[in-house]
């Protein structure tokens, strides 16, 4: 059985999670750009009605870019406080983090294609 002392621990981590979230929704330029991309593309599945699979790939693919994106935000903040000079190592580390995110990203832009290209098509 969970220990009070344990239960605890975890809403402590729980709440810890939420700041790191709120520090990304509220300071980091390129996160918040990728929720506003994410907002209009749940407002254009709310509009075209897509069907429960395509919203299960739709959120799939908007969670994929999003937790990546605050990864690569915190392996950014990571490299900057270890190393605030330039660095040909830090750039490189901060270059595949963004590459990291980029493949998600056109992983996401080509799902996008996949469904709304029948529905846009629809409408013409
Ligand atoms: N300390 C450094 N040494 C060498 N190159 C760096 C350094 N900092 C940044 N760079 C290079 O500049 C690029 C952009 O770095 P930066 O930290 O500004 O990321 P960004 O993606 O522009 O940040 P943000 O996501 O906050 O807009 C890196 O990918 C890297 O190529």
């Amino acid at each position: 059985m969970f220990k009070l002392k344990t239960i605890k621990g975890r809403l402590r981590s729980f709440v810890f999670a939420w700041k790191g979230l709120s520090h990304l929704c509220l300071k980091e330029d390129s996160f918040k750009f990728q929720v506003l991309f994410s907002v209009l593309f749940v407002m254009a599945g709310f509009y075209f009605k897509i069907t429960p699979s395509e919203w299960f790939a739709q959120l799939g693919m908007m969670a994929l870019v999003l937790s990546l994106e605050g990864i690569n935000s915190a392996i950014e903040e990571l490299a900057n406080y270890n190393q605030p000079e330039h660095d040909l190592a830090i750039g490189k580390i901060k270059d595949i983090s963004a590459g990291a995110v980029l493949v998600a990203g056109i992983f996401a832009f080509i799902i996008g294609i996949i469904i709304y290209i029948p529905y846009i098509l629809a409408l013409i």
